[in-house]
């Protein structure tokens, strides 16, 4: 049984789904923050299911030799290293809606705290002090909001701010002309809307684009007396700048839930009372902290038990309904590639897929990774389906994706067609009663099952071969499973395909080559 380890604060509903599903768990919610603990047992999981406070950088998705999926409960992977993830063929994945409509709320309620002073007039009033006159607010209705970043939790809070009457004015590159028309929104680039906005919100994933997107220089665009608010990520928004615009009375106010270095207990905006700051809450409710632990568990769970990939940020997407339809041709592709792969001796440059029938149909790309990493396992350690189109790519090898709707003798055919400097070759399979089957190879049309130890040779299609072969691998007590043969022409080039019992050894592998008319043999292993 997959086994998990939930290493940040999760709803304990995400332990209950874990477990229906075949997935057992360990719950420590504390465990993430204590790095050593975390490289010390990652090795015996699976699965790691975290929040924000773990950090899973490159050490312990190292340290994990057994993990095979990170699971996010939230939207924000910046606690995740996905390069080294992909790297380690490990699939990251998180929950993008589970909680925007929370995080969108919060963002609002931020505006209205800031603008209408309410954290600093509730302190002020449970103090005893009556001081109506110290908190004169700012009304919405009519303001422009600027939102930078209009994805799922920006366009929500557009989508609020409209119902508040506000104008609201969007800055991102792929909004696209009728989604704002749908939102009620302005398209705008980020001078005007930094020239435009009574508020500003962030709305965007930190990356190094986005890093410093409301740095000093930017703030300084904003109309004397606008107001800033970041529920996004610490990083987006220069903090030191912030200072100082608030302190020249240029930005009138902040509201800020993230923080460049969290948890931040000690920050020279503390204090200010034209902050409104709260501990990375956007995501606090019940509801969504429900809905994001369930979504997680059950999309690692149909991940560890079912094959299902959703929501992943580095891996093809298989749905829960496909994924028992998908298995046996990404078993197929895998092996064909297997067989491709340990044939290619010299640099290998293309890598095409082509699909016929009524797989074409089917969702292709976890079938195409499967077959890239099939061709690359035999000249790399550690290559799955999650890393083996991004290992090609590294290496500056295509891949190429062919469908035709009709398959001559089949109703389902792959196609492997591998380039190398030297030449190019082709196998190719369908599925005999749901297990993988070879039809073909260099053109030769072959019926042939795979065994995990194989015996491949080509030669001239000449007499005496075939029970030479036979005698040579019976001499060396090479007990033969199954016996499989095609030829181009009579007396044209020839192949055999041979199950043995057994690895092949370098010895007789020697003696097989150098047996009359044999002009390749290679062991291969499945
Ligand atoms: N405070 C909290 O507790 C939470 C914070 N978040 C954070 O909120 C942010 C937004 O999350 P989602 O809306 O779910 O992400 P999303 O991926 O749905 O939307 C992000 C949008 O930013 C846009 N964008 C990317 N680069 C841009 C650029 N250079 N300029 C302008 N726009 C750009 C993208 O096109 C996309 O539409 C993320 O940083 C996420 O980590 C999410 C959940 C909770
Ligand atoms: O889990 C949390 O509380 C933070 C949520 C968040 O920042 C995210 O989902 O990106």
């Amino acid at each position: 049984m997959p086994k998990v380890l939930v290493s940040d604060k999760l709803s304990e509903t995400a332990v209950r789904v874990f477990k229906e599903r075949g997935v057992d768990v360990d719950y420590e919610p504390t465990l993430g923050k204590d790095k050593e603990k975390l490289l010390s047992v990652i090795g015996d999981y699976d699965g790691l299911a975290v929040r924000s406070a773990t950090k899973a950088m490159a050490p312990v998705i190292e340290a994990g030799k057994k993990l095979k999926v990170i699971g996010r409960a939230g939207i924000g992977v910046d606690n995740i290293d996905i390069p080294a993830a992909t790297a380690a063929g490990v699939v990251v994945m998180n929950t993008p809606y589970g909680n925007a409509i929370t995080t969108a709320e919060h963002a609002i309620a931020m505006m209205f705290s800031m603008v209408r002073l309410i954290p600093q007039a509730n302190a002020s009033t449970h103090q005893g002090k009556w001081e109506k006159s110290a908190f004169m607010g700012t009304e919405v209705y009519g303001k422009t909001l600027g939102v930078i970043g209009c994805g799922n939790i920006g366009s929500i809070v557009a989508d609020r701010a409209v119902g508040l009457k506000m104008r609201v004015v969007a800055y991102d590159p792929f909004l696209t002309e009728e989604r704002a028309i749908k939102l009620g929104v302005e398209k705008a680039d980020l001078d005007t809307l930094l020239s435009r906005a009574d508020i500003v919100t962030v709305h965007t994933p930190l990356t190094d684009q986005t890093r410093n997107i409301l740095s000093r220089n930017n703030l300084s665009k904003l109309k004397k007396g606008a107001f800033v608010i970041n529920c996004a990520r610490g990083g987006l928004l220069d903090e030191e700048a912030l200072k100082d615009m608030l302190d020249e009375g240029h930005i009138a106010g902040a509201a800020l839930d993230v923080f460049e270095t969290e948890p931040a207990t000690d920050h020279p905006l503390f204090g200010n009372p034209k902050v409104v700051a709260t501990p990375h809450l956007g995501a606090s409710t019940k509801e969504a902290q429900e809905n994001v632990a369930i979504q997680i568990a059950e999309q690692m769970a149909d991940y560890l038990v079912r094959g299902a990939v959703s929501n992943s940020l580095n891996s093809p997407s298989v749905t829960a309904e496909e994924a028992p339809r998908l298995k046996p041709f990404i078993a197929l592709a895998e092996k064909l590639g297997a067989f491709a792969g340990q044939l290619t001796r010299t640099g290998l440059k293309k890598i095409e897929v082509i699909y016929e029938g009524d797989i074409s149909e089917l969702n292709l790309k976890p079938l195409t990774a499967s077959a890239v990493a099939g061709v690359l396992k035999p000249m790399l350690s550690e290559v799955n389906i999650v890393n083996a189109p991004v290992i090609a790519r590294e290496r500056g090898v295509s891949i190429a994706e062919t469908v035709r709707d009709d398959a001559d003798a089949y109703d389902s055919i792959i196609r492997l067609k591998i380039t190398s400097e030297t030449q190019t070759r082709t196998v190719s399979g369908t599925l005999f009663g749901g297990a993988p089957r070879i039809v073909e190879i260099k053109g030769v049309d072959m019926e042939a099952s795979f065994s995990p130890h194989m015996l491949y040779t080509t030669n001239e299609d000449k007499p005496g071969f075939i029970g030479a072969l036979g005698r040579a691998l019976g001499e060396a007590g090479m007990n033969i499973g199954t016996f499989n043969l095609g030829r181009e022409d009579s007396g044209g080039g020839a192949i055999a395909l041979v199950a043995v019992d057994e690895p092949i050894s370098d010895d007789l592998l020697e003696k097989v080559r150098a047996l009359p008319h044999v002009t390749q043999a290679t062991a291969l292993a499945f």
